[in-house]
């Protein structure tokens, strides 16, 4: 038996850890994809602001150039535009136009001929006219980017551009000017740039990679950029944390899982011994006509206390008889105790009823009503002597719990309809049941001063309630302005709860 139970602890622990593990590695595998496309938009975001900085101080060189007064390419003109480079951090050579004729210039000096700028790639919506690949006057074999506006130049350093893009981007930086588009500079000469919507912060997918796209906000020009090789997802010491995370959670839940199910298995085992060596116990909570506070009845109601004397809550080891399927013995036992004990005092008081409460279990089990009937006729009691009350808890339980209900009723017994107003119980119901009375959930009592949902639908219930001809019975009466507004509701209703009287033992029942 041990070696079972531990078998069983750990299959649930290695299968749980298993789970954990996979769970932890593709949330781990989600994470570090998540960092490698994060990395990539921080490195193209830093290269925009970069691209920004260069566009800056080519809009001013240009401006200043264009403004500065002393004649072309005189000595005046020419140091000007030497200073001009030397203060630049980014341009290369400032140069004197005559239209699209270059003059002369802070590197050339004064050229004894007229040199032809290279037609823009580019006019922007300010006039700037940008050659991205020009051919340098005067230098062979170099080429750079040439930007032109009225009658100055200046060269850009593509090194401006490129000495930033970090190693590990694969990227390409497109400018777009009223629709047209232009692959400036790029190391991935894969890419589709007419494929790639240039809106800032957006991601994209091209041919299974995902791309960062970071655009300017001064000029129409974007970076789109992705890591070149990002370290492999499964060395990475992230996915490998959360591998490890998910493994023990996963483990720690199989284990709690496991202690679970072993206390409840073992709390079903208990209890059925308690049933067995009949070592379960009732009490019976009156039920009085709020009226005048007649005592009408009682409800029965199970207590058990485990073998170190704690009791243990009747939800829970209700609930464990339901799913384990032994709540039909646990009824019958509750039925035989409950007319033991108070068949002499019913049958003393006529019109007295104790109510039981049973499980669905209970109505679709044939032998329950003959049951029932043999222990009343043994008991001398009459069949309405004794109330159900019936829960729904579940909306598939409806028709069996229905057909139930009838069967109860034409055996002549009285049936409720017990915490109404929760979960499944609800008004749409109340015409299919062929019951006698509602007992209204104690929430509705508990919320009575509030500005709460249960405190507006209480006086619609009572009302539904009177309209269908059934009882009302409130659950949970613990003071008196409660007894009060139930009974101006409802001056035929009859109450349960603490006011009244606690649920006890049934040679206590009598005493007050
Ligand atoms: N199938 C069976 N179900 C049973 C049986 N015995 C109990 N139960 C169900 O267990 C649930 C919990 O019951 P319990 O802890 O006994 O609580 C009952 C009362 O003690 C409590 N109550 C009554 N008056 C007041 C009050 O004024 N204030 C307050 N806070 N609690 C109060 O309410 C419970 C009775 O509820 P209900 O049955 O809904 O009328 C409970 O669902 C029982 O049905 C059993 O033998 N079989």
């Amino acid at each position: 038996m041990i070696g079972q139970q531990l078998s069983g602890a750990r299959a649930w622990v290695i299968g749980c850890g298993l789970l954990g593990l996979v769970l932890g590695a593709a949330l781990g595998e989600l994470a570090v994809r998540q960092q490698h496309h994060e990395e990539a938009a921080t490195l193209a975001a830093s290269y925009i602001a970069r691209a920004d900085q260069v566009h800056d101080e080519v809009v001013k060189v240009l401006a200043q150039t264009n403004a500065f007064a002393a004649p072309a390419c005189s000595d005046e003109d020419i140091a000007y535009m030497r200073g001009m480079v030397i203060r630049s951090q980014f341009i290369k050579s400032v140069a004197r136009l005559d239209g699209e004729q270059l003059l002369c210039g802070a590197t050339l000096g004064r050229l004894s001929k007229p040199v032809a700028l290279a037609p823009p790639n580019m006019i922007t919506p300010g006039g700037m006219r940008v050659n991205f690949n020009a051919n340098v006057a005067g230098v062979p074999d170099v080429q750079a980017m040439v930007v032109a506006h009225g009658r100055a130049s200046v060269i850009v350093s593509r090194l401006s551009y490129t000495s930033l893009v970090d190693p590990r981007l694969d990227y390409a930086i497109v400018v777009d000017v009223a629709g047209k588009r232009e692959h400036f500079i790029s190391n991935d000469p894969e890419m589709d740039i007419d494929a790639i919507p240039l809106i800032s912060s957006d991601t994209l997918t091209l041919k299974d990679r995902r791309y960062e796209v970071s655009c300017s906000k001064r000029y129409p020009g974007c970076i789109v950029a992705t890591l070149a090789s990002p370290p492999a997802v499964s060395e990475s010491p992230v996915l490998q944390g959360f591998a490890a995370l998910g493994l023990l959670t996963g483990m720690g839940g199989g284990l709690g899982i496991s202690l679970c199910i072993g206390w409840l298995r073992s709390l079903r085992r208990r209890l059925r011994r308690a049933l067995h060596n009949g070592d379960l116990t009732l009490v019976y909570q009156p039920i009085v006509r709020l009226a005048d506070r007649h005592l009408v009845g009682v409800e029965a109601l199970l207590r058990w206390k485990d073998e170190s004397g704690k009791p243990v809550n009747p939800e829970v080891f209700i609930a464990i008889a339901e799913q384990a399927g032994f709540i039909n013995e646990v009824t019958r036992f509750v039925v035989r105790r409950t007319l033991a004990e108070l068949a002499l005092q019913a049958k003393a008081r006529p019109g007295f009823r104790i109510t039981i409460n049973i499980s669905v279990q209970d109505l679709t089990n044939p032998g329950f009503l003959p049951f029932v009937a043999a222990q009343l006729k043994q008991r001398g009691l009459p069949a309405d002597s004794l109330g159900f009350e019936v829960t729904e808890r579940s909306t598939a339980e409806h028709e069996p719990l229905a057909r139930g209900i009838q069967k109860l009723r034409d055996a002549g017994h009285s049936v409720y309809l017990d915490d109404f107003g929760t979960e499944y119980s609800s008004l749409s119901y109340l015409a299919d049941l062929s019951i006698d009375a509602i007992k209204l959930d104690r929430v509705f009592t508990m919320h009575l001063d509030e500005d709460s949902n249960s405190a507006s639908i209480a006086p619609q219930i009572v009302a539904m309630a009177k309209g269908l001809g059934l009882g009302l019975v409130v659950e949970g009466i613990e003071e008196e302005r409660q007894a009060a507004y139930f009974l101006k509701l409802d001056p035929t209703a009859y109450g349960q709860g603490w006011l009244f009287g606690t649920p006890v033992p049934a040679d206590r029942l009598f005493e007050r």
